[in-house]
C-alpha cells in the first residue's frame, strides 16, 4: 500500500512540532547547503545536548544583531550574528552570550570572534522558530553526517508558518460581574499551538447590522489577573467590558499574544531590563525582539466568523485599526480608552505614545 500523504505532516504542522521540540530541549534538523544541520534552543537545551552538539568543535550560537551589539560582536549577517563556540564551552556561558537581562548577574569575558562565511539563512530561520516557540533567539547550530528518523525536520525551503486558520470549537453562557448574559467563545488554530477567546456582551448576532462596540485586547498576565500597576492592561479590560454593557452590547476578542507576542518569558526579561532603565522599546530589541510581534489576523477571522463586518474599535492604538481595514472589517469609528494611569505606567504610556504611534489622551 502506498503510504496516504493525508496522514503526512505539513510544513506548517511540522514548524508547530518543531517548536514544541525546542521549547523541549530537543534538536531540531534544519537543511544546510552542505547538509542537515542540527538546532538547539540555548534557552531549554540541557547540558548534556548542548555538549554533544558542541564537541566536534564546529558548533556556532546565533544570535540577533541587537544583542551582538550589545555584546560588541560584528555583525555580518545583517539582522543576526554568529559567534564560533569552542568544544569547552558551557551551558552557562551560552546562556549568558544569550541573555541580556542577565548581563548584571553573570558579565561576560569577550571578546568574541564573530563569524563571517557559510550560509546565514539557516540560522535565520531557527532564530525565527525560537522567537515563534517564544523562546530567546538564541540558537546553537551545528553540522550533522546523519539524522536520525526520531527528530523533526524543518523541509528545505519550507517558510515559518503563516498564522493557522481558526475554528471555533465551544461555546458557553457565562455570567460576569458585568453583564449576566455573557456569551464566551473559544477559537483554536487548525495547528493547536493557540486559543483565542471571544467574549460576547448582549445580543452580538451573526445578522446584526450596526456597528458592533468591540475591543481586540491582548492578552497580559501580570495586568489582567494580578492588576499589574505597570500596564494599562487590567483597567482597560474590565472598562471594556463595563462600556459594552452600558451600550447593551459588544464584543471582546481576547488573543493569546502575551507580552505583545513575546510571551511571558520574554516579557519578564524585558520587565527585568526595564528595571536596568531602559523602555518598553528598548528592552524588547535588547531581547532580540521587534517592539510588537502581535498578529491582529485572528482577530478580523473571529469577527468574520461571528458575522461581525462592521466595528466601533476601543483603542488608542491606531495601528490596530489600520490593520483590521486590511484585513476586511470597516473599523466606523476608533472609540478612545483611557483608564488606569498609574504612577507605575507613567512612562509605559508615554513611550506608547512617543514611539508606538498611540494616540495621547
Ligand atoms: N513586550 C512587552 N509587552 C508589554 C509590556 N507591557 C505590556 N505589554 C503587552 O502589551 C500588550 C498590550 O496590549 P493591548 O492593550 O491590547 O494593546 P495596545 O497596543 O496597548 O493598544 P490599546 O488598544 O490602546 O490598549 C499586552 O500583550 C501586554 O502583555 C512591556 O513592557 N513589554
Ligand atoms: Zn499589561
Amino acid at each position: 500500500m502506498i503510504f496516504p500523504d493525508a496522514l503526512l505532516p505539513s510544513d506548517a504542522e511540522l514548524s508547530v512540532r518543531a517548536q514544541s521540540d525546542l521549547k523541549a530541549g530537543l534538536p531540531v534538523v534544519l537543511h544546510g547547503a552542505d547538509g542537515p544541520v542540527l538546532a538547539l534552543a540555548a534557552e531549554t537545551a540541557p547540558a548534556e545536548r548542548l555538549a554533544a552538539l558542541t564537541a566536534p568543535g564546529r558548533a556556532v550560537l546565533a544570535i540577533s544583531a541587537w544583542r551582538a551589539g550589545t555584546l560588541k560582536i560584528r555583525v555580518y549577517d545583517g539582522d543576526l550574528a554568529r559567534i564560533a563556540l569552542s568544544a569547552d564551552t558551557t551551558r552557562a556561558e551560552i546562556r549568558a552570550l544569550s541573555d541580556p537581562s542577565n548581563d548584571l548577574s553573570t558579565p561576560l569575558k569577550g571578546p568574541f570572534a564573530a563569524i563571517r562565511d557559510g550560509a546565514a539563512d539557516i540560522a535565520r530561520t531557527a532564530l525565527a522558530l525560537a522567537r515563534a516557540a517564544r523562546l530567546m533567539p538564541a540558537m546553537v547550530l551545528a553540522p550533522v553526517d546523519t539524522v536520525p528518523p526520531a527528530l523533526t525536520r524543518i523541509a528545505p525551503g519550507a517558510g515559518l508558518p503563516r498564522a493557522a486558520p481558526l475554528d471555533r470549537v465551544a461555546s458557553a453562557r457565562l455570567p460576569i460581574r458585568e453583564d449576566t448574559q455573557t456569551r464566551l467563545h473559544l477559537y483554536r488554530s487548525a495547528t493547536g499551538e493557540v486559543e483565542h477567546y471571544a467574549v460576547q456582551i448582549g445580543p452580538v448576532r451573526a445578522d446584526s447590522a450596526g456597528p458592533v462596540l468591540t475591543r481586540v485586547h491582548s492578552a497580559c498576565f501580570t495586568g489582567d489577573v494580578l492588576g499589574s500597576l505597570k500596564c494599562d492592561c487590567g483597567p482597560q479590560l474590565h472598562a471594556a467590558l463595563a462600556r459594552m454593557a452600558e451600550a447593551g452590547g459588544g464584543l471582546l476578542l481576547y488573543l493569546n499574544q502575551e507580552g505583545r507576542g513575546i510571551g511571558l518569558a520574554n516579557k519578564l526579561r524585558a520587565y527585568a531590563l526595564q528595571d536596568q532603565g531602559f523602555d518598553t522599546v528598548e528592552a524588547n530589541h535588547r531581547l532580540g525582539f521587534d517592539d510588537d510581534l502581535r498578529d491582529f489576523a485572528a482577530a478580523a477571522a473571529i469577527l468574520r466568523d461571528r458575522g461581525v463586518a462592521r466595528v466601533r474599535l476601543m483603542t488608542n492604538n491606531p495601528r490596530k485599526v489600520d490593520i483590521l481595514t486590511r484585513h476586511g472589517i470597516e473599523v466606523v469609528e476608533r472609540v478612545p480608552l483611557w483608564v488606569g494611569r498609574t504612577e507605575f505606567n507613567a512612562d509605559y504610556l508615554r513611550v506608547k505614545a512617543e514611539r508606538s504611534g498611540h494616540i495621547p489622551e
